[in-house]
């Protein structure tokens, strides 16, 4: 079974009382919004997305899709993660909407994070991504570096340069331990240009993972 499916399949019920959702992006949230269509819960409702690419797959099946702009706070915010630690902290923004996504967190009232057993991962380093305006990028780079940070330019095939967010701004991915995380979300503010870190320490969520045996637990 697929575990993505499980868990969506898992919190689907949840979303059925609530009239403005909050959408995360990348594959467990495509996945979520499958199951959202089977189950009739698109139309109705208004969504809230972290990325076009949400946005896109809320409208492709007639739903109503509302903007950041219009200041609507979610009555649930509902999105995966890359990687947490079993004490609750997430590491997000493989997908480069960690800015979108942590506005809508700290704005929605409830928030819930769904994903594979196989992302609970202790380990002492983790890759964590910055959303940074690009007229900054090589002052952060310098300054990450003399701190002794590594970093690199996150790139992807298809595109010469760096990938930009939905935002229009470069993401840096940056090697940080496990145990400096949440210092280091803070930190990473004090740099002027340095506009967002995918790094969750808040702990005012819900985690629900899920196994391909169809065991869902939560954190
Ligand atoms: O920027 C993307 C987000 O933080 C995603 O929630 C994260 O990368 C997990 O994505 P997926 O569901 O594709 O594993």
């Amino acid at each position: 079974m697929d575990p993505k499916e499980v868990v969506s399949q898992f919190v689907v019920n949840k979303l059925k009382e609530y009239q403005i959702i909050g959408l995360g992006t990348g594959r467990t949230v495509k996945k979520l919004i499958e199951i959202l269509e089977k189950e009739k819960l698109i139309q109705g409702k208004y969504f809230v997305a972290s990325s076009i690419d949400t946005e896109l797959e809320i409208s492709k099946r007639d739903g109503v899709v509302l903007s950041l702009f219009s200041g609507v706070k979610p009555q649930i915010y509902i999105d995966s993660f890359d990687y947490v630690t079993s004490d609750k902290i997430m590491i997000k923004g493989g997908g480069a909407a960690l800015l979108r996504e942590k506005m809508l967190y700290y704005f929605s009232s409830t928030k819930i994070f769904i994903g594979e057993e196989t992302k609970l991962k202790d380990q002492k380093e983790y890759l964590v991504p910055l959303e940074v305006v690009h007229v900054g990028l090589s002052y952060v780079i310098s300054d990450l570096k003399k701190q002794g940070y590594e970093i690199k330019i996150r790139e992807s095939n298809g595109k010469i340069g760096p990938i930009i967010s939905d935002n229009g701004n470069p993401i840096l991915d940056v090697k940080v331990k496990r145990e400096e995380l949440c210092e280091f979300e803070k930190k990473i503010k004090f740099i002027p240009s340095v506009i967002e870190s995918g790094i969750f320490c808040g702990k005012d969520y819900e985690i629900y993972l899920a196994n391909e045996d169809g065991r869902v637990t939560i954190l």
